[in-house]
């Protein structure tokens, strides 16, 4: 059988051999020569009538997509659920509002980030990534698209993960660990119930995810993203973030209102048509990752996403919500039958998450 180990447009990728599955991204990812892409972006936005505004980075976009906001506050959980699937079939996006993240928790996170990354770089440096993966990462060190002709991503950031954290100097941030902590629970808890309603999509028991063991200890991380304002004529056409898809269950991304998130919901169609997502006041953006996309066989997308430069600094704060390292993630039983056969292969999440995350930091 020819297993498909990353999914494209929803199609398997015939006779794929398992050793596949160590290569970065694919370069059908998102990957065509920036000024092509730029040309056929802006063609494939007039001919769908979209205007084409000119950001300060003279990138020509798209419209703006209009997604689905899921009310989680919702007495009907019924009708929540349904519209979570209907937006992790269609788009693998959506806002939730009513999340219960306090706006004051927002504030003080935003607050602490920008202190942080406002830091000379030697003060950022001495908190560099270690091999746990919590910790700094600077500008240009992570690759998302393995196939940009640039040597890294504009962003920096931060990760935060369940334990083994390491915390800036007490003494120049009393509260930042606080908050972080805070945040990382708080957040955790609202995927959870995002988590719920997604099973419930699919049919399942509410707790299908805590059951299956997948939310003990899940790996959940919280990551700090800095993207600059101005940018050095040698990174033109340079991305904040280039374009991938997230490798996990589900991100939660809270950003300052700064616009630059895209996506493009055809991984395959050209041109690629990439699409703004545009800030909601009060709402967190949710997206679904690859390994959703597996346990569902591709029912659920895990679309691919980018951060353009916008000619404005801009903070956002994802937490990415993965399974626990030890589960096995292998297709729903409900999302597959004889026509529609299974597209993966079983795999155990931490090899699966662990193999994505090296092919960035290559
Ligand atoms: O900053 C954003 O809006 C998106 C970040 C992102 O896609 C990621 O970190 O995976
Ligand atoms: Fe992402």
């Amino acid at each position: 059988m020819g297993w498909a180990i990353f999914s494209t447009n929803h199609q398997p990728i015939k006779n794929q051999e398992l050793q596949c599955f160590l290569q970065p991204i694919p370069s059908h990812r998102g990957s065509a020569p920036r000024d092509e892409e730029a040309v056929r972006s802006a063609a494939a936005a007039a001919a769908a009538g979209h205007p084409l505004p000119i950001t300060p980075g003279r990138r020509k976009m798209a419209g703006s997509v209009d997604l689905p906001v899921v009310d989680l506050a919702s007495p009907d959980v019924r009708a929540a659920a349904d519209a979570v699937r209907k937006a992790c079939v269609e788009h693998g996006f959506f806002y939730v509002s009513n999340h219960g993240v306090d706006g004051a928790l927002l504030e003080a996170l935003f607050a602490e980030s920008r202190r942080f990354f406002q830091q000379p770089m030697e003060g950022k440096m001495a908190l560099q990534r270690d091999s746990n993966h919590r910790g700094y990462t600077p500008p240009y060190a992570e690759k998302l698209d393995a196939a940009s002709e640039f040597t890294g991503d504009l962003k920096e950031s931060f990760y935060i993960g369940p334990d083994l954290n390491r915390w800036p100097s007490e003494e120049l941030f009393p509260s930042w660990k606080d908050t972080m902590e805070l945040y990382h629970s708080t957040t955790l808890a609202v995927g959870e119930r995002i988590l719920s309603l997604i099973a419930l999509s699919l049919d399942l028991d509410a707790e299908f995810f805590h059951k299956v063991g997948a939310l003990n200890c899940p790996s959940a991380f919280v990551r700090l993203l800095h993207y600059p304002g101005e940018v050095n004529e040698s990174d033109r056409g340079n991305y904040g973030a280039s374009a991938h898809s997230d490798y996990g269950m589900i991100t939660l991304l809270a950003t300052d209102g700064t616009p630059g998130l895209q996506i493009c919901r055809e991984k395959d169609r050209h041109p690629q048509l990439w699409e703004d997502v545009p800030h909601i006041d009060g709402t967190l953006i949710v997206n679904i990752g690859d390994l959703l996309e597996r346990w569902t066989n591709c029912l659920f997308r895990s679309t691919l996403h980018r951060v353009v430069a916008v000619g404005k600094e801009r903070y956002s704060v994802a937490l990415f919500l993965d399974p626990n390292p030890d589960i096995v993630v292998r297709c729903f039983e409900s999302c597959c039958n004889e026509a529609n056969p299974p597209r993966f292969p079983p795999i155990k999440s931490g090899d699966y998450l662990k193999e994505r995350l090296s092919a960035t930091y290559k």
